[in-house]
This record gives C-alpha cells, structure tokens and sequence, in this order.
C-alpha cells in the first residue's frame, strides 16, 4: 500500500505509445496473432482503433481488448439529463469578446455528485463534430461512481486533478491520479472514477482533435522534457460482476445513458498502443535559460496534440514547475504579450511568477488570440528592481492549454459568480515610466 493506507498500490507497464501487451489471467493473450478462431478463456476479441486504419505508422493508434462480452452488449442509448454542472461542446453559438478573463475555484458540492455529474465547461474552441479543438471542464466531486460508467467520444481526455485522489477504472485496468499528477483516457475508452481519499477538484481538457503526442526535442537532443519511459500504463485488471448498471457517454456534444446488466470494464488481456496513461509532472525535465531571457513557454510542452499545420498546436499542454530562475540581466517574470494563439491556464499548486495575487489553485484564466497580458503591477514592480541571484521558484504548478483555436467561454463561465469581474484591475498602476532622458539601461 503507498503512504496513504486508503490509495492502492498499483503496477504500470512504463513508456509513451509503446505497443504494451498486459494478460491478467496467464495465457489469456492470443500469441501471434490477434483474432484466432477461439480466443482462450472464452474471451471475445475486440479491436479498439483511435486513428484511422490507414493512419500513417508512426501516427496509428489501436489495441486489441480481450473481454468478457463483446461492447455491443448494452441497451439502446437515451439522452442522460444527470450532469449537476453544465457540460457543453464546441462550437458554441454567438459572439465571443476578446477580455481577458479570470475565474476563482468552483467550491466542492454540498450535495453528492460524482465525478461525471460534476462536470462543468468553462470554454471551449473548435469543433468536435470536425474533430478540431476542446473543451475544457471543470471538475468538482465527492462521490465515486461505482457502477456508473462512462466513454466520451467526442476527444480524449487529459485529467488535470488539482486537490483528492481520483481512481481511475478503465478497460485497460486501473491507474491512480494525484495532484501532480496527469492522466489521458483515450477518446471511447469506458471507465469510471472512485473518490478513495475524498472530494475532488481539477479539471479536463476534452481534446477533439489528434491524440496528444510527445514533442519533438530538436536541438536539445534525444533525452529531456517529459521522457517517454515515464510513461505510466496499467496492467490489465477485470471485473466479472453483474447487475443493473448504467453505461453514460458523450456523442456529439450531447450526453446518453444505456443500461448495461454488467461490468463493461470486463478486459482479461489487452495488446496495443492506444490506452490509459499517468505521467507524474514532477518528472518532468525541466529546461531553462542559464544565461539571458525569458524564453518562450513553448520549452514546458509536456504533451501536444499537433494539427495539419507542423508547428502550430490544436492543443498544447504546457506546465510551470518548480525550477531554478539565474537569468542575468533579465526581466524574469514572463514578458508583456500578444499571441496569435489563445491560452488558458489553471494552477494546481501554489503561486504563478505573473500572478501573485488572484490567480488561485483550482482558479482559471483566459488571455484569447491577441489579447494582451502580461504580470500584474506589483510583479513588474519586484521583478524590475529584483536582485537577480539565483532564486529557485518553490510551491507553484501552473498549466497552460494553448490552442490555434479561439477559446470561446461558455455561458456558465461569463454568467458565474466564480468569475472576477475586477481582472483587468490587475494591471492598473502600470503607469507612464517614460522620462525622455537616456537613464543608461542596457
Ligand atoms: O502567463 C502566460 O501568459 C503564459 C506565458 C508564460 C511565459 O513564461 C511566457 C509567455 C506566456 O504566454
Ligand atoms: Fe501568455
């Protein structure tokens, strides 16, 4: 058991897109080959495809599931009109104004909600049904969802928990998520979330688009940022449990219920490269200047999802962790900024160098394509007259989703108390420095 006696313990198989293969019962993975004549066991064979049969090699995304009962044993769908948030899709309708935007946290229900019924959408950019762009949702729970389970096949999911322990169940077998921590379920793959050391709060990026990939490293060569061995898959684990059980998902911007008389999280043995997967942001390689400047955010890429144009992201998603800060001569904190694409953050632990004030754990922020930004007054003030030793930024995770799309923010978003409609004060107090008199700065 780990620290925590309530968290499992669990195995991983370790390495981003590896072709993993993973039996639960000995012998129950058919051995050369992936659909013979009678599976063992009993088993029925399935192929699970994430990209298109005919997706370029280093690009295809399947796995072979070896399960109890094929998927097509369930009831017909019906619209599910559970979800306690407001769960919505891209596109949505009418216009969007360029402010920049800033949310607090949303607080944990007092009534009880489970994972997927504390959903709430903050924005979204794209288009699912074109399969271009996310949704990004916030989560906020206290109950798990035991036999409620759940696929979206509207995009892959990238699970940014920001307080409590989510357990996650799926097909492919079960993986733990922390704060911390990241997790990405495949678009389609059924799962459903346990609470095992209480409420729980983070958020979603529902990425529409190609699934998330590892950046390329260029220059800096064949280890560091996130390295693809600290990858973390789980080992096959079933559940042979029967019983009047709920099958919910999301299609095409909506949500449906199917009863189902079992467990769909039936896998005995799996085989493949599309699955389930944790990546511990502590891991991550952390590259930085050690002589000038702030370089771009692009260096924290953790995980992107590309799109038909090399370069520019439908999603990017980009931390900053603790690190050590030694540029010289430099205006540390990240500089003023206009950018063609849109950027959300959300902040998991501690405090963001730009903001020291207002920008919550569990908050959120939104800065849409050209909008300006840049740190509050009171961080150009520090910064601008900081001593500049090496200072080791301690206590602070924040995220950025970045996408070519505009972000649209839901109604929810723009209606909710939780939105601070005094963001823009923040940069009040930047006034007029410009003397007209050669001050010698180099
Ligand atoms: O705070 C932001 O807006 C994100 C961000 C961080 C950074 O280090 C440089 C540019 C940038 O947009
Ligand atoms: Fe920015």
């Amino acid at each position: 058991m780990s620290a925590n006696a309530s968290l499992p313990d669990l195995m991983y198989l370790n390495g981003f897109g590896n072709e993993h293969e993973t039996e639960a019962l000995a012998g129950a993975l058919p051995i050369g080959r992936f659909s013979p004549q009678r599976v063992n066991y009993g088993l029925y064979a399935e192929q699970f495809s994430s990209t298109a049969f005919t997706a370029p090699r280093a690009s295809n995304r399947r796995s072979w599931l070896y399960r109890i009962r094929p998927s097509v044993m369930q009831g017909d769908y019906e619209p599910y009109v559970g979800n306690h948030g407001q769960l919505c899709t891209g596109p949505l309708a009418g216009p969007v104004a360029p402010n920049m935007l800033r949310w607090d946290p949303l607080p944990i229900p007092a009534t009880d909600v489970d994972f997927v019924d504390g959903l709430t959408t903050i924005v979204t950019c794209g288009d699912a049904m074109a399969q271009g762009g996310m949704g990004i949702h916030l989560y906020a729970a206290n109950q798990s969802m035991g036999n409620r389970f759940f696929y979206c096949a509207d995009g892959e999911w990238l699970l940014i928990p920001q307080q409590g322990a989510l357990l996650l169940r799926t097909e492919c077998g079960r993986l733990l998520l922390q704060p911390g921590d990241i997790g990405v379920i495949p678009r389609g793959m059924k799962f459903a979330i346990d609470l095992p050391a209480g409420p729980v709060r983070g958020y979603v990026c529902e990425n529409y688009g190609a699934p998330l990939i590892l950046p390329e490293r260029g220059p800096v060569g064949a280890n560091g940022f996130a390295n693809d061995r600290d990858f973390q898959y789980p080992v096959a684990a079933y559940e042979d449990v029967e019983g009047d059980f709920e099958l919910l998902c999301k299609f095409a911007g909506n949500l449906y219920r199917a009863p189902i008389g079992h467990s769909p999280l039936d896998v005995v043995a799996w085989t493949g490269n599309s699955a389930p997967y944790k990546y511990e942001l502590a891991r991550f390689n952390v590259m930085g200047s050690v002589s000038y400047d702030h370089p771009d955010p692009s260096i924290y890429t953790v995980l992107t999802s590309p799109s038909d144009t090399a370069g520019v992201a439908n999603v990017d998603f980009v931390i900053f962790p603790p690190r050590w800060m030694v540029a010289e001569n430099t205006f540390r904190p990240p500089w003023y900024h206009r950018n063609v694409m849109s950027e959300y953050m959300g902040l998991i632990e501690g405090i963001y160098d730009a903001k020291e004030e207002g920008f919550l754990p569990g908050g959120s922020s939104l800065h849409n394509s050209m909008s300006p930004h840049g740190p509050e007054a009171a961080v150009f003030d520090k910064a601008s007259n900081a001593e500049l030793v090496p200072d080791r930024y301690q206590n602070t995770l924040a995220f950025m989703l970045e996408s070519r799309y505009v972000m649209q923010p839901t109604p929810w978003a723009l209606a909710t108390e939780l939105r601070q409609k005094d963001y823009i004060n923040c940069w009040n107090g930047l006034e007029k420095k410009f003397t007209g008199r050669d001050q010698g700065a180099r």
